[in-house]
């Protein structure tokens, strides 16, 4: 997709569309191949008529605007886009390896090092994306999509914002969100290792921490802070501890992405075979 994904006039005819690999709101994600290079790639069409019946072209521009900036390891691709009188087509990079939350939902609960690993990769791509001021405010399992090898990779920047100024107003799904953001008080880049300790704690106990009934609930449970371990064989002290520095409820005292990165517990168990902190100058980037 090198000289492909700079050229400016895509239309639907340079693709040989295949089947649907997931559905959103606004559209479906469809595995294609381009045709003359027969690349392969995500086709994600969005509906005109659903973006303009929910004024959501401003969050789809930013989402877009924002994942073509993006050049990382654990951050899906956006190669390009087109449109036609119905559609826009949103050229994605295809991860092989699908969706991170079946094979959690199949698992039922990840391996310390499986868990360690995600975790570090997602703590490189935020190192990453909060150094170009992008702050992702809704990292969740169905966010996270896996390549050939087993690599996260973190894809929808629907939700995420270009934060030039500190501090933001609210959005984001419920069992991720961080207090500030319950609150709806205004956040930064720290809303997102709040959610690095409610996935480490999702990825090692299948669930996350604050899970509840109703929503009011899980919100009561988020603003206490309401952390519980079942008691696990195959959940050390160390993870929890982990976990503990990351769900704090004032920002600035959670564990940052540098600390993460030396945790004991990251560093013994992640693989670093399967985390790429960057791109480096000899990677082709398409
Ligand atoms: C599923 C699946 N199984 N296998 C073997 C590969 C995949 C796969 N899926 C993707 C997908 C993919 C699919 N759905 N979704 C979820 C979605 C759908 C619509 C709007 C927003 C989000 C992402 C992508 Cl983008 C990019 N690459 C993908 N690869």
């Amino acid at each position: 997709m090198a000289s492909e994904s700079v050229k400016r006039d895509w239309s639907i005819k340079d693709f040989e569309v295949g089947r649907p690999l997931g559905k959103g709101k606004f559209g479906r994600v469809y595995v294609a191949r381009e045709t003359k290079t027969k690349y392969i790639v995500a086709l994600k069409v969005i509906f005109k008529e659903q973006i303009e019946k929910y004024k959501l072209q401003h969050q789809l521009k930013r989402e877009m605007a924002i994942q073509t900036s993006l050049l990382h390891p654990h951050v899906l691709r956006l190669y390009g886009w087109f449109h036609d009188a119905e559609r826009i087509f949103l050229i994605l990079e295809y991860a092989h390896g699908g969706e991170l939350y079946g094979e959690l939902q199949r698992s039922g609960h990840f391996s310390e090092q499986k868990a360690a690993t995600y975790i570090a990769s997602l703590t490189h791509a935020l190192a990453y994306c909060h150094e170009k001021h992008v702050i992702h405010r809704d990292i969740k399992p169905e966010n996270l999509l896996l390549d050939h090898e087993g690599r996260l990779k973190i894809a929808d920047f629907g939700w995420s914002v270009q934060s030039t100024n500190k501090r933001r107003t609210m959005c984001g799904t419920l069992d991720y969100l961080a207090p500030e953001m319950v609150e709806n008080r205004p956040h930064d880049y720290a809303v997102d290792n709040w959610t690095l300790g409610v996935l480490c704690y999702e990825f090692l106990y299948g669930s996350p921490p604050f899970e509840a009934d109703g929503q009011a609930d899980t919100f009561r449970r988020i603003m206490k802070v309401d952390l519980a371990f079942p008691s696990t064989p195959h959940v050390s002290s160390e993870a929890k501890d982990l976990i503990t520095l990351l769900l704090v409820k004032d920002s600035a005292k959670r564990l940052s992405r540098e600390k993460i990165l030396e945790y004991p517990w990251i560093v013994l168990n992640a693989d670093p075979n399967l985390i790429c902190p960057k791109y480096d100058s000899s990677q082709i980037i398409c």
